[in-house]
């Protein structure tokens, strides 16, 4: 077998071979030149590859940057004008459920009597989602600024705690609806539960910590016969998930205030109702079908008796968180870490007088001047309890809450926003439509 040596450099040198030996020396150069080219155009094509792919990267980080619903320099500048107090010894709260029915009214109420108010809200479909962005164009008409995002947002979390130092935190997002959670048992765990630890891990981590005000609830008291409901009497026989994901609310804030000294107020909200309400609650729907013309479904408790709550007016449940913030001690700890003891509270805020669920309907045939189709079954059993009634002296010792509010006047502002905000049609047989709503 013949080397390549022997090919390219001809043993018995001559004319043809000294020729051959010229042409294979071109050739080789040729080769060894066209070889280097190669390479130098494989290096070329390497590089343009990668730098095409972290151009790529590029691209992608910053059209996530620029699509995400937060984050940039021009958001964290809206954000601390928000969170800035008007008034000198103004507070600056973050609002989470911000765009949710109390939500909303906390966060006008504290703006206006100037302190910095920050929203978030995750705009979820639980119910018409075109109410809560109707709610949240009311909040940016008065300089509220509020944040698509979710309490489980960790990083969102952490991010706004490091453009504001809040020093208050009112917490009402949450999964609301006692029957609901039959239907979607997971969406309470992940609000109330999973939602409420991320959140309170951004409180205990963030410097200045702040003090934590949030909503508990009266369906806390689940099965507890003894009336009124007070906050020392046993909270543990919920009679819905609601009920068990609110009382466990209740138990991690504990934990949090015990280990890392943060500064909690849990309020346990009796049945709020009023204008710019939750559509999914009783009186709301019963109001859409009885201008609709359709049959209401009334629940009766056991041996016909007539289920009662302590329905408790917007203004007045207001009050009292206001007055929570405004009561609250600092928190203690800082870096992570407890300093010393903190405060720990919980209050009912209720109305102190039940009041049937006929007699609701009652009322709400007259102002809306039109009768009820009603339809009477007996209570499911998907997690209502018979009656709610709430002690609320610790709430007027501590806070000074006193609801001035009954459900007759509450009703009468409610079906006034009702018929301003949806219409009334009575051609169409007392249809609501949103055609007409007017903020
Ligand atoms: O205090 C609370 O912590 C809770 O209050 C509210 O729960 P509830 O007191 O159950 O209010 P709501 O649904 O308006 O039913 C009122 C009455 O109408 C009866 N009801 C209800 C629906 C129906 O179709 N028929 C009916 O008779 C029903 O049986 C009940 O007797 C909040 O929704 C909840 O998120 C939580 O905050």
């Amino acid at each position: 077998m013949r080397l390549m040596e022997d090919e390219l450099f001809p043993s018995t040198p001559g004319k043809f071979k000294i020729e051959r030996a010229h042409t294979i020396n071109r050739q080789f150069h040729r080769c060894f030149a066209s070889t280097s080219t190669m390479f130098l155009w494989a290096l070329f094509l390497i590089a343009l590859t990668a730098s095409y792919l972290s151009f790529q990267s590029f691209v992608d980080t910053s059209s996530r940057y620029f699509n995400a619903s937060w984050g940039g320099m021009h958001w964290e500048k809206q954000i601390r004008a928000s969170a800035t107090p008007r008034r000198r010894g103004g507070v600056s709260v973050l609002v989470t459920g911000a765009a949710g029915f109390v939500g909303t009214h906390v966060s006008l109420t504290l703006r206006k009597r100037g302190d910095g108010v920050v929203g978030l809200d995750n705009f979820n479909s639980y119910y018409d989602p075109s109410l809560k962005k109707a709610r949240k164009a009311l909040l940016t008409s008065h300089g509220v600024f509020v944040v698509e995002g979710d309490i489980n947002d960790a990083r969102l979390l952490a991010k706004l705690f490091d453009v504001v130092p809040f020093t208050h935190v009112m917490h009402l997002a949450a999964q609301a609806g006692v029957r609901y959670a039959i239907e979607n048992p997971a969406s309470y765990v992940h609000s109330n539960i999973a939602g409420l630890v991320t959140l309170l891990e951004a409180c205990k981590s963030a410097d200045p910590q702040p003090a934590i005000v949030w909503a508990s609830s009266s369906s806390v008291y689940g099965l507890n016969e003894k009336a009124p409901f007070s906050e020392a009497d046993r909270t543990d026989r919920p009679a819905s998930l609601y009920a068990a994901t609110k009382k466990a609310g209740e138990e991690i804030t504990h934990t949090y205030n015990h280990i890392y000294g943060l500064s909690i107020t849990g309020l346990r909200f009796f049945t709020v109702y009023g204008p710019w309400g939750r559509p999914d609650m009783a009186y709301f729907s019963f109001t859409r079908n009885i201008l609709q013309g359709k049959p209401i479904t009334v629940y009766r408790g056991k041996n016909h008796v007539d289920l009662a709550r302590d329905f408790t007016y917007i203004d007045d449940i207001v009050k009292g968180c206001v007055a929570s913030l405004d009561t609250s001690q600092k928190s203690t700890g800082s870096g992570g870490r407890k300093r010393g003891p903190a405060q720990y509270r919980i209050f009912n805020l209720g109305n102190t007088s039940p009041v049937t669920v006929p007699a609701l309907v009652g009322i709400l045939e007259r102002h809306l001047k039109v009768k009820a189709k009603r339809h009477v079954v007996e209570m499911p059993g998907n997690g209502d309890v018979p009656f709610t009634h709430a002690n609320i002296s610790s709430a007027r010792t501590e806070l000074g809450y006193n609801p001035t509010t009954n459900l007759e006047a509450g009703l009468k502002k409610f079906v006034k926003w009702y018929l301003s905000y949806y219409g009334y049609n009575p051609r169409s047989g007392g249809g609501a439509t949103k055609a007409s709503k007017s903020l």
